[in-house]
């Protein structure tokens, strides 16, 4: 089992959301760290995705705090320590996050290439008006490359298969070396068979960054991350180290 004591990424405190005076959660309170695998399961309507907006700064919250830190360098770039030898972080206005959102959110049919999806991911390392580098260029190739998708880069998205086209979506979220990773049902791109590599691929990536993944898959889910939270309106969380699998799963199978 794994088993995480790093410095903390993302704190939130005692927050409450919700549309139009409905509250979808209250008081919930959950540290992301710096190289997190964090699952989130619950029910339909529970929360998961609100949460997500709030995260990515899409949504406010009406009450509480989302705080997000980063790892202190010094002169020479390397990381200092705390007095406990663990990365010493500052708070910061924001830290990069990618996102990869569920599918029914895509429009497959937007004309639009392989290559140009993933180039987007970078958008936000681009002033408005100047273009793209070289080495931005070479980033998305090299990219494209570690996900096995060099082959694909001029199709259009629409002419993907359901598996592809994750693996894409995959690409445009860790492209710009973010902080953290955030997938929303990732599972639902593709059938069973290939939910192995998926998870080999993720697993990789959280050598790089931490990963928060949105799903209802709770027996995978717990094979793979290392820690849980259900959302249900409340949050409630566990580290996977602490809890034998059979309990974690009688916990939440029926959630
Ligand atoms: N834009 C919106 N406007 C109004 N209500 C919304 C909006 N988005 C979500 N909701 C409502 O908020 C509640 C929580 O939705 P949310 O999408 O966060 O749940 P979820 O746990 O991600 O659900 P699922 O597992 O079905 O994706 C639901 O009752 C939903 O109908």
């Amino acid at each position: 089992m794994f088993k995480t004591q790093s410095s903390k990424l993302i704190e939130i405190e005692h927050l409450s959301a919700g549309y139009d005076g409905k509250q979808v959660l209250s008081d919930v309170n959950l540290t992301v760290y710096q190289d997190d695998y964090l699952g989130i399961i619950g029910p339909n309507g529970g929360g998961k995705t609100t949460l997500m907006r709030l995260i990515l700064g899409l949504m406010k919250p009406t009450e509480g705090t989302i705080r997000y830190f980063r790892k202190v360098k010094d002169e020479s770039g390397e990381t200092v320590l705390d007095e406990n030898g663990e990365a010493k972080v500052e708070e910061v206005k924001e830290i990069s996050m990618g996102y990869l959102p569920q599918y029914n959110q895509l429009d497959k049919q937007f004309p639009i290439s392989v290559y140009e999806v993933v180039l987007a991911g970078l958008s936000k390392t681009k002033g408005l008006f100047s273009r793209y580098t070289q080495a931005q260029h070479q980033q998305v190739l090299d990219t494209l490359e570690r996900m096995q998708l060099t082959e694909f880069k001029d199709r259009h998205i629409a002419a993907l298969s359901g598996g592809q086209l994750q693996r894409v979506l995959l690409a445009r979220a860790i492209v710009s070396k973010p902080d953290v990773v955030i997938l929303d049902e990732p599972n639902t791109y593709i059938d069973r068979r290939f939910q192995k590599q998926m998870y080999e691929m993720l697993e990789q990536i959280n050598k790089e960054c931490a990963i928060i993944i949105v799903s209802h898959d709770v027996a995978e889910v717990l094979n793979n991350v290392k820690h849980i939270a259900c959302v249900n309106q409340h949050l409630h969380y566990h580290d996977t180290a602490d809890m034998p699998r059979e309990k974690l799963e009688e916990h939440f199978l029926n959630v």
